[in-house]
C-alpha cells in the first residue's frame, strides 16, 4: 500500500485527489495550516473525511515540512497549498509569492534533505504563460506572467525543473489550465455564475455583476485534472505537462450556457462593473495538451458545456436540500 502526503487538502483539487487516490488504495495524509481548525467542508462533501489521517502542516515553515515528512515518510507528496486566487494575488503579493514559491521551496529541500525515494506533484499553472493570442501553449511555450500569483507559480516551476536536474529529484510540474467543479467556491468566476443564476432562476430580483466577460479560457473539469497529477507521478521519468481540454470560449459563452440551462435569457440579469477588472488580465489562453495525451495517455473527458451543466446541477441539488 502507497502511502501519498497531500498538501493543501481542504481546497477543490485535494479533495478530489484525496478521493481518487482512496480508491486506488493509498494510505492518505491530508495536510493542512491548521487541521484542528480548518472545516474540511470538500471533504465532508466527498463523504472522505474519515478516511483522511488529517495532518497540520505549513509549507512556509521549514522545520514543520520536514517534521511532517519525516513522520509520514510518504511515497508521493502533491504540493496543492497555497495561494490559489489570481484576483487575491494582486492584493497579497507578498502573501503570494511566499505561499507559493518558498512554500515549493520548502518542500523540495526537505524531500532532499530526508533522503528519502519520494515523488513530488508541483501545481503549475497557466497563469505561467500570460495571453498566449490564438497560438496554443505547450510545455515549450516561454512565461510571460501577468499576475503576482503568476510569478510566483513561474518561479516554483523553475525551482522543480532545478531540483530535478541537480539533485535528480522525482519532481514533476502539472501546468494546468482553469479547472471546476461543484467544490469551487464562488470568488472564482464560474461558481460565482452559476450560484447567482441559480439564485435568479429561483426568483432572486439580483443582478449578477462581472467583470471583463470578453476574456477567454480552456475551462476542463476538476476530477479529470487530479487523474493527470496521479499519472505524473507513475511516470519512471519525471517531466513537465500542459494539462487542458484544448478548447478555449469566451467567458460571456459560458454564461449563456449557465442562464440558457436554467431557462433565462442572460442579458436582463448581467452588469458588468470595471471594479472587477484586474491592474491586469489574461485576454486569452489556448492550450495544447498533446505531450500528456501522448505520454500519460491523459484526454480530458469533459467539455466547457459539460462542466457548467454539472455545476448547475450539482449547486440545485445542494441547495435544495
Ligand atoms: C489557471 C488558473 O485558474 C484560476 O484562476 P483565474 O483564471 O484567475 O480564475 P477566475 O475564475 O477567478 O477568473 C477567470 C477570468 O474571469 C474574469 N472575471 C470576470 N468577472 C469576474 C468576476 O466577477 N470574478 C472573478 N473571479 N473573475 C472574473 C477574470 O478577470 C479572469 O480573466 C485559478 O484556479 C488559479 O489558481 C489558476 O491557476
Amino acid at each position: 500500500m502507497k502511502t501519498a502526503l497531500i498538501c493543501g487538502v481542504s481546497g477543490q483539487d485535494g479533495a478530489y485527489l484525496a478521493k481518487l487516490l482512496l480508491e486506488k488504495n493509498y494510505h492518505v495524509y491530508g495536510g493542512s495550516r491548521d487541521a484542528q481548525m480548518a472545516s474540511f467542508a470538500n471533504l465532508d462533501r466527498l463523504s472522505i473525511k474519515e478516511k483522511i489521517k488529517l495532518v497540520s502542516i505549513s509549507i512556509n515553515d521549514f522545520r514543520s515540512v520536514l517534521q511532517t515528512i519525516l513522520k509520514v515518510k510518504p511515497d508521493e507528496i502533491y504540493n496543492l497549498a497555497g495561494q490559489s486566487s489570481v484576483s487575491l494575488s494582486f492584493e497579497q503579493p507578498v502573501e503570494t509569492l511566499e505561499s507559493i514559491s518558498v512554500g515549493t521551496l520548502n518542500l523540495l529541500e526537505a524531500i532532499r534533505f530526508s533522503n528519502l525515494p519520494i515523488k513530488f506533484y508541483n501545481a503549475g499553472s497557466s497563469e505561467c504563460f500570460g495571453d498566449t493570442g490564438s497560438e496554443a501553449a505547450d510545455e515549450m511555450t516561454p512565461f510571460r506572467p501577468r499576475s503576482p500569483y503568476g510569478v510566483a507559480k513561474a518561479a516554483a516551476f523553475w525551482q522543480v525543473a532545478n531540483y530535478r536536474e541537480a539533485y535528480k529529484l522525482h519532481a514533476s510540474t502539472g501546468i494546468l489550465f482553469n479547472h471546476e467543479s461543484p467544490l469551487r467556491p464562488e470568488r472564482f468566476v464560474t461558481q460565482k455564475i452559476v450560484a447567482t443564476a441559480c439564485r435568479i432562476a429561483a426568483g432572486s430580483p439580483e443582478v449578477l455583476t462581472l467583470g471583463n466577460i470578453d476574456i477567454a479560457r480552456d475551462w476542463g473539469w476538476a476530477p479529470d485534472y487530479v487523474e493527470a497529477m496521479w499519472l505524473m507521478l507513475q511516470k519512471e521519468v519525471p517531466d513537465d505537462y500542459v494539462i487542458a481540454t484544448g478548447k478555449t470560449h469566451k467567458l460571456r459563452e459560458f454564461i449563456q450556457v449557465i442562464f440558457n440551462s436554467l431557462g433565462l435569457r442572460w442579458k436582463d440579469h448581467i452588469r458588468t462593473d470595471v471594479t472587477f477588472f484586474r491592474p491586469t488580465d489574461i485576454a486569452e489562453g489556448y492550450a495544447n495538451s498533446s505531450k500528456a495525451q501522448k505520454e500519460l495517455n491523459w484526454v480530458a473527458k469533459y467539455s466547457m458545456e459539460q462542466v457548467a451543466q454539472e455545476m448547475v446541477k450539482a449547486h440545485l441539488v445542494k441547495t435544495q436540500v
